[in-house]
């Protein structure tokens, strides 16, 4: 097997702290990299830009870009990825390293209890309640290597490396579209509600995931629908990712450009209530009031951002920043969550983001 003579420098690049990005689409055969030459912080200023977008949850803070123009961009075939250690499809078996504590346990469940009660009080509808969970290892972990461990994992999924100096570096294997676009036609989906995979796609919803899957539906269609037309949604049917089975809408369309730039579509859809809740300003606000740390880039969004795909059309493909870690030295920071309805269990919500840390642990021991 050949190793792609580029890899040297993509190693070299990150060794000098310069800025970069590595990913993998859904079913791609290749790897995209994008190699910022300076170690500038550039931040998106009217998404009119090209480039790959890295954007916080919280709105209030800027987007980082890695413009077009100051990056060497390459394609690596999958084929000629140095090899790892356990280079065949990766579907170890293994035990998951626990590493929570009891008290971050308690302090989540009583998160989603408030969670709850303030639903229930009519105060909004969903809200989406996540964590930080924190795993040590014995050395530093290597970026590259999680990231091949990602890509042989996850082929469903949009897998990435992003890495800046001044902010670090993030990976993760995210389900979610937030955004498709190429010229006037645009594609989203509607994902939220959480099982274990257990052998079979064929499951019996519940109530709670249907009818929080349906809210996330209906809010993406009614914000669309002032900017958009031709509107059409798919059935809703199960989706795996990973080891967790999701509620997928398909919905896409044709963007009226007189109403609506992509900035505006990202500012209506980001965040839909897959990763905040609705109503929308009142779920945030309870958020940023009551989890009690920064979810940073956690559910917000990156990707591309006017970049030319395979056929030399200009599209802009953006994802939700799902089941991500940040990487410091020996230490991993997951962020996970899950939406809370009127009906949530505070333990079963609990148990959904422990499994959801799964797919992050997976590829780290
Ligand atoms: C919030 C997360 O995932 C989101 C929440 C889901 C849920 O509540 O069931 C399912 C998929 C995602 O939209 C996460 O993975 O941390």
């Amino acid at each position: 097997m050949n190793v792609h003579p580029e890899f040297a420098g993509i190693e070299e690049h990150l060794d000098q702290n310069l800025p970069l990005v590595l990913y993998k689409k859904q079913g791609a055969k290749h790897l995209n990299v994008l190699l910022q030459e300076n170690e500038m912080i550039y931040e998106v200023a009217n998404y009119q830009e090209s480039g790959f977008v890295f954007s916080p949850f919280d709105q209030s803070k800027k987007a980082i870009l890695l413009p077009l123009d100051v990056c060497k961009h390459i394609t690596i075939p999958l084929t000629e990825l140095p090899v790892v250690d356990e280079d065949v499809f990766y579907t170890k078996e293994q035990e998951i390293k626990i590493s929570w504590s009891e008290e971050q346990k308690n302090k989540h469940k009583q998160l989603v209890q408030k969670g709850i009660d303030v639903i229930k009080a009519g105060a909004f509808k969903k809200v989406v309640l996540s964590r930080k969970e924190v795993v040590v290892g014995e050395e530093a972990f290597e970026p590259l290597l999680l990231l091949k461990r990602l890509i042989n994992s996850y082929d469903d999924a949009f897998v990435y490396l992003w890495y800046h100096p001044k902010v670090g570096i993030w990976l993760g294997a995210t389900p979610e579209t937030l955004l498709y676009s190429k010229e006037n036609k645009f594609s989203t989906m509607a994902l939220a509600g959480t099982l274990p995979y257990q052998s079979t796609e064929q499951v019996n919803w519940g109530n709670k995931e249907l009818e929080e899957q349906e809210m996330v539906t209906s809010f993406i269609l009614e914000q669309l629908s002032g900017i958009a037309n031709d509107i059409i949604s798919s059935k809703t049917y199960t989706h795996k990712a990973g080891t967790l089975l999701h509620l997928r809408t398909d919905i896409k369309g044709d963007l009226i450009p007189e109403k609506s730039g992509l900035k505006d579509v990202l500012s209506i859809l980001h965040p839909t209530p897959a990763v905040c809740g609705l109503p929308k300003n009142d779920a945030k606000e309870f958020i940023l009031q009551n989890e009690g740390y920064s979810r940073e880039y956690y559910t917000g969004f990156l990707g591309e951002l006017h970049m030319q795909d395979g056929k030399g059309k200009v599209i802009s493909d953006m994802y939700v920043n799902l089941r991500c870690m940040q990487l410091n030295g020996n230490e991993v920071e997951l962020y996970v969550g899950g939406g809370v309805t009127k009906d949530s269990d505070p333990e079963k919500e609990w148990e959904e983001t422990v499994r959801k840390t799964e797919t992050m642990k997976k590829v780290l021991f």
